[in-house]
């Protein structure tokens, strides 16, 4: 295991972006009729006034399909705070890891922010979509100087990553937050496995008992949090402790700088 640092500003990293051209998601359901409007205006660079480009990535299902609505009831919340001075772009995902994809992609064609809306899961499938090949995903412009970070607007079942960041679950919170644009650094852990592919995770990352527990409970989402404690009892049932080798890069782990 190893750490690498990232911006987090709403969210995270510190990737070289610009608007290279208008982007654009496939998404399986429709986009909002104003979000994704016209952003050719990024291309220019002579304005003095940017509007920055925002890409949510938006989990229908999370939560047992709570996500999908109640994103559909923050939008007018959303326009309002954000519209005047952003490009809002929405992005629904299909599936499995389709938010690692639509994430590389916006960050390729220059989005200022990627926000994820749902709960860990997509928050940790949008972080690996931050890297590609064990390193940062780049503007296709290398010229321009600003850099993507990660928001996050916590609609899941647990989103146990907003609440250790010290944030209340409340998506208005949230988005006034990406409306301040504030940024931070954060840690991203890497872990490799056997086949060494790199896995990034800015929240925890557990091996045997606790990592029962969170497989477990990812088959009971329909239970809300209640989920976790029935994980949690199913990974005790005939659990064994097992003697471990963990292996950590120690200079990587305390020297982010060095990677
Ligand atoms: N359209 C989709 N249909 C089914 N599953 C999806 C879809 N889009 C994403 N997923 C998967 O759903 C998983 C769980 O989503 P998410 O984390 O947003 O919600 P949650 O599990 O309810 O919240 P938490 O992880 O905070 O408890 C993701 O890891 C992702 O792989």
């Amino acid at each position: 295991m190893s750490m690498n640092q990232i911006a987090f500003g709403t969210g995270i990293t510190g990737v070289r972006v610009s608007m290279a051209k208008p982007w654009a998601v496939r998404a399986e359901l429709p986009k909002a009729p104003d979000l994704c409007a016209d952003r050719s205006f990024l291309r220019s660079g002579s304005s003095s006034f940017r509007r920055r480009d925002l890409v949510f990535v938006v989990n229908p299902s999370g939560a047992n399909g709570r996500t999908g609505k109640e994103w559909k009831k923050l939008l007018p919340y959303l326009r309002s705070r954000l519209g005047a001075d952003c490009n809002l772009c929405e992005s629904l995902t299909s599936g499995p890891s389709h938010a690692i994809d639509i994430t590389r992609e916006a960050i390729r064609e220059g989005a200022d922010a990627v926000i994820v809306v749902g709960g860990d899961g997509t928050l940790h499938e949008v972080v690996n979509g931050f890297f590609w090949a064990g390193k940062p995903v780049t503007n296709h412009d290398r010229e321009v100087t600003h850099s993507t970070a990660l928001g996050l607007i916590p609609l899941g079942t647990g989103s146990d990553f907003a609440r250790t960041f010290g944030w209340k679950n409340d998506p208005h919170e949230a988005i006034d937050r990406i409306a301040k644009g504030q940024r931070s650094r954060i840690d991203v852990g890497v872990i490799s496995g056997e086949d060494g592919e790199p896995h990034y995770f800015v929240n925890v990352a557990d091996i045997h008992l606790s990592a029962k527990a969170g497989y477990y409970a990812s088959r009971y989402k329909r239970f809300g949090n209640l989920c976790y404690v029935i994980g949690a009892l199913k990974a005790f049932v005939g659990h064994r402790n097992q003697d471990l080798k963990i292996k950590v890069n120690i200079c990587n782990a305390l020297c982010p700088s060095s990677q």
